[in-house]
């Protein structure tokens, strides 16, 4: 049993601020884990910024089990948690709780879906079944085609509604936290004081219970990464710059100097070892 438990992220809620990020590989995952995350998400953010798909909708139940496989066996602290990929849950109750469950079996501590009211069935299925779930609403990508791509969202009444609505289906159904996706701040601070379960936003403010991002857009490793991304750090460039310096020396034959490479000592001894190697060579070339 890892430290942080579901149990301890819905006590966070009005006393401490609830941290997450997203991780897809070993590395990642250990470096979360140390750095104290509590949450360690495999999204399904994956598709776009591992597998370099325009959406995310390509993601396939085997990409998430073998990335969150690779996670887990990293994260010691923190809490695991995977997303259900497009089409893992929305054909029948029966395929999500089958899917969960592989999941769950390749190590999370809980799984994430989009949408809330729609899927209240599966949610409390899933929570009796032993296997806690994280909602998520506001701007929830997997519906990228019919939202014609990835805009603001709880600007109308309706919107407005519909997030609420959701949250509060996923409260009821057991849900123990919810993601609020680029939700414009005042609904998210509304959300947040309407039900009892910690929000966790991005790109929705500050009213939130906790925040998430996505690895690769916190870490600086794009240019186009969504308006609400603060970066932390550079690493595409550092990286870039260690890749060009590491050419340079090769090209330069600067790379590898003396201490990453080794050699005989006694080169009589080599030489008499590499007669007696060439020489049977010699002789196995004459016998074929
Ligand atoms: N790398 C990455 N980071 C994310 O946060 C993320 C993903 N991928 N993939 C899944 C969703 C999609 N997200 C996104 C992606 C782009 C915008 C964005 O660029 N919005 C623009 C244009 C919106 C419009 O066309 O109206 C904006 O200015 O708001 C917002 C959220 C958030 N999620
Ligand atoms: C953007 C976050 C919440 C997500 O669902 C993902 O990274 O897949
Ligand atoms: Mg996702």
């Amino acid at each position: 049993m890892r430290e942080i438990t579901t149990k301890r992220i819905m006590e966070m809620k009005g006393k401490e601020k609830i941290t997450m990020v997203t991780a897809y590989d070993y590395p990642s995952g250990l470096i979360a884990d140390k750095a104290g995350i509590d949450i360690i998400f495999v999204g399904d953010s994956l598709g776009m910024v591992v597998y370099g798909d325009e959406n995310t909708l390509n993601v396939t139940m085997d990409q998430m089990v073998y990335h969150t496989r690779a996670v887990a066996k990293a994260v010691k602290r923190g809490l695991v948690l995977a997303d259900m990929p497009f089409m893992s849950y929305e054909t029948s109750v029966e395929e999500g709780i089958k899917n969960a469950a592989r999941l769950v079996q390749a190590g999370a501590d809980a799984v994430k879906i989009e949408g809330g009211y729609d899927h209240k069935k599966l949610v409390k299925k899933l929570v009796r079944s032993g296997i806690p779930v994280m909602g998520h609403t506001g701007l929830t990508p997997q519906r990228y085609l019919r939202l014609g791509g990835y805009h603001i969202t709880g600007e109308t009444e309706e919107e407005i509604e519909e997030i609420i609505r959701d949250a509060k289906a996923l409260e009821k159904a057991g849900a123990f936290a919810v993601v609020l996706e680029f939700v414009l701040s005042d609904v998210a601070k509304l959300v947040t004081e309407e039900v009892k379960i910690p929000t966790i936003g991005i790109g929705s403010g500050p009213y939130c219970d906790g925040q998430v991002l996505v690895w690769h857009d916190l870490l600086g490793f794009y240019e186009h990464t969504p308006p609400f991304v603060k970066k932390y750090a550079d690493l595409r460039n550092i990286i870039q710059l260690a890749l060009e310096n590491y050419k340079e020396e090769v090209k330069d034959g600067k790379f590898p100097s003396g201490q990453y490479y080794w050699e005989f000592l006694d080169k009589d001894d080599f030489e008499k070892k590499k007669k007696r190697a060439m020489e049977r060579l010699s002789q196995e070339e004459s016998e074929d």
